[in-house]
Protein backbone atom coordinates (compact mmCIF):
# COMPACT_ATOMS: atom_id res chain seq x y z
CA UNK A 1 0.00 0.00 0.00
CA UNK A 2 1.11 3.53 -0.72
CA UNK A 3 1.43 6.42 1.04
CA UNK A 4 1.68 10.17 0.25
CA UNK A 5 3.42 12.35 2.44
CA UNK A 6 3.18 16.01 1.73
CA UNK A 7 3.53 18.63 4.32
CA UNK A 8 3.13 21.49 1.55
CA UNK A 9 -0.21 22.91 2.74
CA UNK A 10 -0.64 26.55 1.22
CA UNK A 11 -1.62 29.06 3.40
CA UNK A 12 -5.65 29.22 2.34
CA UNK A 13 -5.15 25.28 3.50
CA UNK A 14 -4.31 26.61 6.95
CA UNK A 15 -6.84 28.92 7.75
CA UNK A 16 -9.16 27.28 6.17
CA UNK A 17 -8.50 24.06 8.74
CA UNK A 18 -7.87 26.75 11.65
CA UNK A 19 -11.52 27.11 11.33
CA UNK A 20 -12.43 23.51 12.44
CA UNK A 21 -9.85 23.97 15.36
CA UNK A 22 -11.11 25.24 18.72
CA UNK A 23 -8.38 27.46 20.52
CA UNK A 24 -7.98 26.00 23.67
CA UNK A 25 -6.72 27.59 26.72
CA UNK A 26 -7.94 26.08 29.81
CA UNK A 27 -8.96 28.15 32.80
CA UNK A 28 -6.46 26.46 35.10
CA UNK A 29 -3.73 27.93 32.49
CA UNK A 30 -5.30 31.10 32.36
CA UNK A 31 -5.12 31.61 36.21
CA UNK A 32 -1.71 30.11 36.15
CA UNK A 33 -0.92 33.39 33.68
CA UNK A 34 -2.66 35.61 36.09
CA UNK A 35 -0.90 34.75 38.91
CA UNK A 36 2.35 34.45 37.37
CA UNK A 37 2.31 37.77 35.70
CA UNK A 38 1.06 39.47 39.58
CA UNK A 39 3.99 37.14 41.01
CA UNK A 40 6.72 39.12 38.76
CA UNK A 41 5.95 42.24 36.72
CA UNK A 42 7.77 45.37 38.99
CA UNK A 43 6.44 48.55 40.30
CA UNK A 44 6.21 50.24 37.21
CA UNK A 45 4.00 47.71 35.61
CA UNK A 46 6.85 46.53 32.67
CA UNK A 47 7.84 42.68 32.64
CA UNK A 48 10.77 41.98 34.81
CA UNK A 49 13.17 40.28 32.79
CA UNK A 50 12.02 36.68 34.74
CA UNK A 51 8.48 37.40 33.53
CA UNK A 52 9.44 38.28 29.81
CA UNK A 53 11.46 34.69 29.80
CA UNK A 54 8.50 33.07 30.68
CA UNK A 55 6.46 34.84 28.52
CA UNK A 56 8.59 34.04 25.66
CA UNK A 57 8.51 30.28 26.73
CA UNK A 58 4.96 30.46 27.25
CA UNK A 59 4.51 31.63 23.88
CA UNK A 60 6.56 28.96 21.96
CA UNK A 61 4.86 26.76 23.80
CA UNK A 62 1.50 28.25 22.77
CA UNK A 63 2.42 28.24 19.02
CA UNK A 64 3.65 24.96 19.14
CA UNK A 65 0.23 23.92 20.71
CA UNK A 66 -2.23 26.36 18.22
CA UNK A 67 -4.30 24.35 17.21
CA UNK A 68 -5.50 21.64 19.92
CA UNK A 69 -8.52 19.75 18.43
CA UNK A 70 -11.03 19.48 21.12
CA UNK A 71 -12.42 16.06 22.19
CA UNK A 72 -15.78 14.98 21.99
CA UNK A 73 -17.70 11.40 22.50
CA UNK A 74 -19.73 10.25 19.38
CA UNK A 75 -22.63 8.48 20.14
CA UNK A 76 -23.55 5.39 18.20
CA UNK A 77 -26.58 5.88 16.07
CA UNK A 78 -29.87 3.78 16.80
CA UNK A 79 -30.35 2.54 13.57
CA UNK A 80 -27.21 0.92 12.41
CA UNK A 81 -28.42 0.93 8.34
CA UNK A 82 -28.04 4.77 8.65
CA UNK A 83 -24.07 3.98 9.78
CA UNK A 84 -23.36 1.73 6.28
CA UNK A 85 -25.64 3.98 4.12
CA UNK A 86 -24.15 4.48 1.38
CA UNK A 87 -20.63 2.41 2.33
CA UNK A 88 -19.06 -0.37 0.17
CA UNK A 89 -17.00 -2.88 1.96
CA UNK A 90 -13.75 -4.60 1.08
CA UNK A 91 -12.78 -7.75 3.01
CA UNK A 92 -8.97 -8.37 4.31
CA UNK A 93 -7.87 -11.21 6.44
CA UNK A 94 -11.18 -11.67 7.28
CA UNK A 95 -12.42 -8.31 8.27
CA UNK A 96 -14.72 -6.03 6.67
CA UNK A 97 -13.38 -2.34 6.14
CA UNK A 98 -15.19 0.74 4.44
CA UNK A 99 -13.86 1.25 0.42
CA UNK A 100 -12.28 4.88 0.65
CA UNK A 101 -12.39 5.70 -2.85
CA UNK A 102 -15.74 5.42 -2.58
CA UNK A 103 -16.31 7.58 0.59
CA UNK A 104 -13.79 9.98 -1.32
CA UNK A 105 -16.58 10.16 -3.92
CA UNK A 106 -19.48 10.69 -1.75
CA UNK A 107 -17.88 11.84 1.56
CA UNK A 108 -19.37 15.61 1.47
CA UNK A 109 -20.91 17.73 3.54
CA UNK A 110 -22.46 17.66 7.41
CA UNK A 111 -21.00 14.07 6.92
CA UNK A 112 -17.25 15.73 6.46
CA UNK A 113 -17.80 19.16 8.52
CA UNK A 114 -13.95 19.02 8.83
CA UNK A 115 -13.51 18.77 5.28
CA UNK A 116 -10.91 16.14 5.47
CA UNK A 117 -11.97 14.04 2.65
CA UNK A 118 -11.60 16.69 0.42
CA UNK A 119 -8.10 18.07 1.60
CA UNK A 120 -6.86 14.72 1.57
CA UNK A 121 -8.01 14.43 -1.92
CA UNK A 122 -6.72 17.39 -3.34
CA UNK A 123 -3.74 17.96 -1.85
CA UNK A 124 -2.84 14.74 -2.80
CA UNK A 125 -2.03 13.86 0.96
CA UNK A 126 -2.24 11.35 3.65
CA UNK A 127 -1.18 13.73 6.20
CA UNK A 128 -1.89 16.74 6.73
CA UNK A 129 -0.81 17.94 10.30
CA UNK A 130 -3.10 19.59 12.76
CA UNK A 131 -5.74 18.79 10.34
CA UNK A 132 -6.05 15.39 9.00
CA UNK A 133 -3.66 13.01 10.74
CA UNK A 134 -3.97 9.99 8.16
CA UNK A 135 -6.76 7.72 9.96
CA UNK A 136 -8.99 7.14 6.50
CA UNK A 137 -6.09 4.69 5.46
CA UNK A 138 -5.32 1.73 6.93
CA UNK A 139 -1.09 1.74 7.24
CA UNK A 140 0.45 -1.28 7.30
CA UNK A 141 2.00 -1.44 10.49
CA UNK A 142 -1.72 -2.35 11.75
CA UNK A 143 -1.34 -5.68 10.30
CA UNK A 144 1.91 -5.90 11.57
CA UNK A 145 0.44 -5.86 14.98
CA UNK A 146 -2.68 -8.49 13.88
CA UNK A 147 0.07 -10.70 13.25
CA UNK A 148 1.76 -10.34 16.28
CA UNK A 149 -1.50 -10.92 18.45
CA UNK A 150 -1.82 -14.24 16.77
CA UNK A 151 1.41 -15.04 17.23
CA UNK A 152 2.04 -14.11 20.73
CA UNK A 153 -0.81 -15.52 21.81
CA UNK A 154 -2.23 -11.80 23.36
CA UNK A 155 -5.07 -12.47 25.38
CA UNK A 156 -7.64 -9.69 24.86
CA UNK A 157 -10.37 -11.87 27.59
CA UNK A 158 -12.32 -9.41 29.76
CA UNK A 159 -9.49 -6.74 29.11
CA UNK A 160 -9.96 -2.98 28.83
CA UNK A 161 -8.98 -2.14 25.58
CA UNK A 162 -7.86 1.40 23.84
CA UNK A 163 -7.06 1.30 20.29
CA UNK A 164 -5.76 4.74 20.43
CA UNK A 165 -5.29 6.47 16.75
CA UNK A 166 -7.65 4.37 15.24
CA UNK A 167 -8.30 5.12 11.86
CA UNK A 168 -10.48 1.83 10.58
CA UNK A 169 -10.32 0.52 13.88
CA UNK A 170 -8.83 -3.07 13.12
CA UNK A 171 -7.22 -3.44 15.97
CA UNK A 172 -9.80 -2.61 18.37
CA UNK A 173 -12.29 -4.92 15.83
CA UNK A 174 -9.62 -7.67 17.12
CA UNK A 175 -10.07 -7.06 20.37
CA UNK A 176 -13.52 -7.53 20.43
CA UNK A 177 -13.84 -10.57 18.68
CA UNK A 178 -11.02 -11.35 21.16
CA UNK A 179 -13.92 -10.70 24.27
CA UNK A 180 -12.59 -7.67 25.16
CA UNK A 181 -14.63 -6.40 28.26
CA UNK A 182 -14.43 -2.70 26.47
CA UNK A 183 -12.92 -0.99 23.67
CA UNK A 184 -12.65 2.57 23.27
CA UNK A 185 -11.46 3.98 19.70
CA UNK A 186 -9.72 7.03 19.32
CA UNK A 187 -8.84 9.12 16.33
CA UNK A 188 -7.94 12.60 15.54
CA UNK A 189 -10.54 13.19 13.13
CA UNK A 190 -13.99 13.09 14.18
CA UNK A 191 -15.24 12.83 10.08
CA UNK A 192 -12.54 9.46 10.15
CA UNK A 193 -14.84 7.65 13.26
CA UNK A 194 -17.74 8.61 11.65
CA UNK A 195 -17.12 7.43 8.04
CA UNK A 196 -14.62 4.57 8.75
CA UNK A 197 -14.15 3.34 12.16
CA UNK A 198 -17.67 3.50 13.29
CA UNK A 199 -18.69 2.20 9.73
CA UNK A 200 -16.38 -1.20 10.44
CA UNK A 201 -17.27 -1.88 14.11
CA UNK A 202 -20.39 -1.97 12.90
CA UNK A 203 -19.89 -4.15 10.06
CA UNK A 204 -17.49 -6.39 11.79
CA UNK A 205 -20.18 -6.27 14.48
CA UNK A 206 -23.22 -7.98 12.27
CA UNK A 207 -24.66 -11.56 13.44
CA UNK A 208 -25.30 -13.12 10.35
CA UNK A 209 -22.44 -14.59 9.13
CA UNK A 210 -20.00 -13.22 11.77
CA UNK A 211 -18.99 -14.52 14.84
CA UNK A 212 -17.82 -12.20 17.20
CA UNK A 213 -15.81 -14.95 19.32
CA UNK A 214 -12.26 -15.38 18.89
CA UNK A 215 -10.46 -13.97 15.65
CA UNK A 216 -7.31 -16.33 15.85
CA UNK A 217 -8.39 -18.79 13.18
CA UNK A 218 -8.17 -15.58 11.11
CA UNK A 219 -7.43 -16.89 7.27
CA UNK A 220 -5.53 -14.63 4.48
CA UNK A 221 -6.73 -11.93 2.35
CA UNK A 222 -10.46 -12.63 0.79
CA UNK A 223 -11.68 -10.97 -2.33
CA UNK A 224 -13.48 -7.63 -1.94
CA UNK A 225 -17.07 -8.37 -1.07
CA UNK A 226 -20.30 -6.91 -2.30
CA UNK A 227 -21.85 -3.78 -1.35
CA UNK A 228 -22.90 -4.64 2.30
CA UNK A 229 -25.56 -6.94 4.08
CA UNK A 230 -28.53 -5.37 6.49
CA UNK A 231 -27.34 -4.49 9.69
CA UNK A 232 -28.59 -6.59 12.40
CA UNK A 233 -26.41 -5.76 14.81
CA UNK A 234 -25.42 -7.65 18.25
CA UNK A 235 -26.08 -4.39 20.37
CA UNK A 236 -23.77 -6.23 23.52
CA UNK A 237 -20.92 -5.60 20.89
CA UNK A 238 -21.09 -2.46 20.37
CA UNK A 239 -22.18 -1.68 23.69
CA UNK A 240 -18.82 -2.58 24.92
CA UNK A 241 -17.57 0.22 22.40
CA UNK A 242 -17.07 4.03 23.16
CA UNK A 243 -15.71 6.29 20.36
CA UNK A 244 -13.94 9.36 20.58
CA UNK A 245 -12.18 12.34 18.33
CA UNK A 246 -9.67 15.16 18.96
CA UNK A 247 -6.33 15.26 20.09
CA UNK A 248 -4.40 12.90 22.69
CA UNK A 249 -4.27 15.38 25.71
CA UNK A 250 -7.87 16.65 25.04
CA UNK A 251 -9.49 13.08 24.72
CA UNK A 252 -7.56 12.13 27.64
CA UNK A 253 -8.49 14.63 30.05
CA UNK A 254 -12.19 13.64 29.02
CA UNK A 255 -11.47 10.43 29.29
CA UNK A 256 -10.40 10.79 33.06
CA UNK A 257 -13.29 13.49 33.83
CA UNK A 258 -15.80 11.08 32.27
CA UNK A 259 -14.75 8.05 33.93
CA UNK A 260 -15.39 7.93 37.62
CA UNK A 261 -13.70 5.90 39.30
CA UNK A 262 -11.08 6.85 36.82
CA UNK A 263 -10.90 3.97 34.33
CA UNK A 264 -7.61 2.74 33.12
CA UNK A 265 -6.86 0.64 29.83
CA UNK A 266 -5.12 -3.17 30.17
CA UNK A 267 -4.44 -2.54 26.88
CA UNK A 268 -3.51 0.68 24.08
CA UNK A 269 -3.13 -0.89 20.96
CA UNK A 270 -1.66 1.66 18.60
CA UNK A 271 -0.26 1.58 14.99
CA UNK A 272 1.95 4.25 12.84
CA UNK A 273 1.36 7.10 15.35
CA UNK A 274 4.70 8.47 15.94
CA UNK A 275 5.87 9.87 12.65
CA UNK A 276 5.90 13.09 14.19
CA UNK A 277 8.16 14.02 16.70
CA UNK A 278 5.86 17.53 17.66
CA UNK A 279 3.02 14.98 19.14
CA UNK A 280 5.45 12.67 21.58
CA UNK A 281 5.19 14.96 24.94
CA UNK A 282 1.18 14.28 24.39
CA UNK A 283 1.38 10.87 23.16
CA UNK A 284 3.97 9.63 26.54
CA UNK A 285 1.57 11.56 28.72
CA UNK A 286 -1.74 10.50 27.38
CA UNK A 287 -0.66 6.71 27.75
CA UNK A 288 0.84 7.57 31.53
CA UNK A 289 -2.37 8.79 32.33
CA UNK A 290 -4.74 6.29 30.75
CA UNK A 291 -2.38 3.13 31.12
CA UNK A 292 -3.13 0.80 33.79
CA UNK A 293 -0.48 0.29 36.46
CA UNK A 294 0.27 -3.68 35.23
CA UNK A 295 -1.26 -2.72 31.59
CA UNK A 296 0.88 -2.80 28.43
CA UNK A 297 1.00 -0.78 25.14
CA UNK A 298 1.71 -2.61 22.00
CA UNK A 299 3.16 -0.29 19.50
CA UNK A 300 3.56 -0.69 15.96
CA UNK A 301 5.92 1.78 13.60
CA UNK A 302 8.08 1.95 10.69
CA UNK A 303 11.90 2.54 12.10
CA UNK A 304 11.92 5.51 10.59
CA UNK A 305 9.19 8.35 8.83
CA UNK A 306 11.21 9.95 6.29
CA UNK A 307 9.98 13.87 5.64
CA UNK A 308 8.24 14.23 8.85
CA UNK A 309 11.12 12.89 10.97
CA UNK A 310 9.97 10.29 13.52
CA UNK A 311 10.47 7.00 14.02
CA UNK A 312 11.08 4.19 16.41
CA UNK A 313 14.17 5.00 18.12
CA UNK A 314 13.51 8.35 18.33
CA UNK A 315 10.48 7.45 20.54
CA UNK A 316 12.30 5.02 22.36
CA UNK A 317 15.18 7.44 23.25
CA UNK A 318 11.98 9.93 24.21
CA UNK A 319 10.49 7.76 26.65
CA UNK A 320 13.89 6.88 28.14
CA UNK A 321 14.19 10.36 28.46
CA UNK A 322 10.98 10.47 30.81
CA UNK A 323 11.80 7.42 32.73
CA UNK A 324 8.57 6.51 33.53
CA UNK A 325 8.04 3.82 31.14
CA UNK A 326 10.42 0.66 30.18
CA UNK A 327 9.95 -0.14 26.76
CA UNK A 328 11.30 -3.70 24.99
CA UNK A 329 11.10 -4.53 20.93
CA UNK A 330 9.08 -7.69 20.72
CA UNK A 331 9.34 -8.13 16.64
CA UNK A 332 10.74 -6.73 13.73
CA UNK A 333 9.78 -6.53 10.33
CA UNK A 334 12.52 -6.40 7.52
CA UNK A 335 10.80 -6.57 4.53
CA UNK A 336 10.81 -2.93 2.48
CA UNK A 337 10.99 0.01 5.12
CA UNK A 338 11.93 -1.60 8.66
CA UNK A 339 9.68 -1.85 10.91
CA UNK A 340 9.28 -2.47 14.48
CA UNK A 341 7.06 -3.88 17.42
CA UNK A 342 7.50 -2.14 20.95
CA UNK A 343 5.68 -3.30 24.31
CA UNK A 344 5.71 -0.47 26.82
CA UNK A 345 5.05 -0.82 29.87
CA UNK A 346 5.65 1.47 33.30
CA UNK A 347 8.66 1.13 35.03
CA UNK A 348 7.30 -0.74 38.39
CA UNK A 349 4.68 -2.81 37.20
CA UNK A 350 4.80 -6.52 37.17
C1 LIG B 1 -1.09 7.38 10.28
S1 LIG B 1 -2.60 7.23 11.07
C2 LIG B 1 -2.64 5.51 11.55
C3 LIG B 1 -4.04 4.98 11.64
C4 LIG B 1 -4.15 3.53 12.11
N1 LIG B 1 -3.65 3.35 13.43
C5 LIG B 1 -3.47 2.60 11.15
O1 LIG B 1 -2.40 2.07 11.48
O2 LIG B 1 -3.99 2.36 10.08
C6 LIG B 1 -2.20 8.02 12.61
C7 LIG B 1 -3.34 8.05 13.60
O3 LIG B 1 -2.92 8.66 14.81
C8 LIG B 1 -3.85 9.64 15.23
N2 LIG B 1 -3.11 10.83 15.68
C9 LIG B 1 -1.94 11.27 15.19
N3 LIG B 1 -1.54 12.36 15.86
C10 LIG B 1 -2.48 12.62 16.79
C11 LIG B 1 -2.63 13.60 17.80
N4 LIG B 1 -1.72 14.56 17.99
N5 LIG B 1 -3.73 13.56 18.58
C12 LIG B 1 -4.64 12.59 18.40
N6 LIG B 1 -4.57 11.62 17.47
C13 LIG B 1 -3.49 11.63 16.68
C14 LIG B 1 -4.70 9.99 14.03
O4 LIG B 1 -6.00 10.04 14.40
C15 LIG B 1 -4.48 8.85 13.06
O5 LIG B 1 -5.57 8.02 12.97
Amino acid sequence: MDFRFNFAVDENEHSEADAHFLLLCSPEHKQEQREKSRGTADLTGKPSPKLAAAKHQDEAALKKNLCVKAAKEHSIPQDLNKVLENKVMETVLDLSYVKLSVVERTCSGDADSEGIVSKSVSSHSDLIPGVYEGGLKIWECTFDLMDYFSEAEIEFTNKTVLDLGCGAGLLGIIALQGEAARVHFQDYNSTVIDEITLPNVVANCISEGRRMGSGKDRKASKPPSKRLRKAEGSPDVLNRCRFFSGEWSQVSQLLLNSNKPCLKYDLILTSETIYNPDYYSALHDTLAQLLDRNGRVYLASKVHYFGVGGGIYLFEKFIEDKNVFRTSMVKTIDQGLQRCIMEIAFKNSC
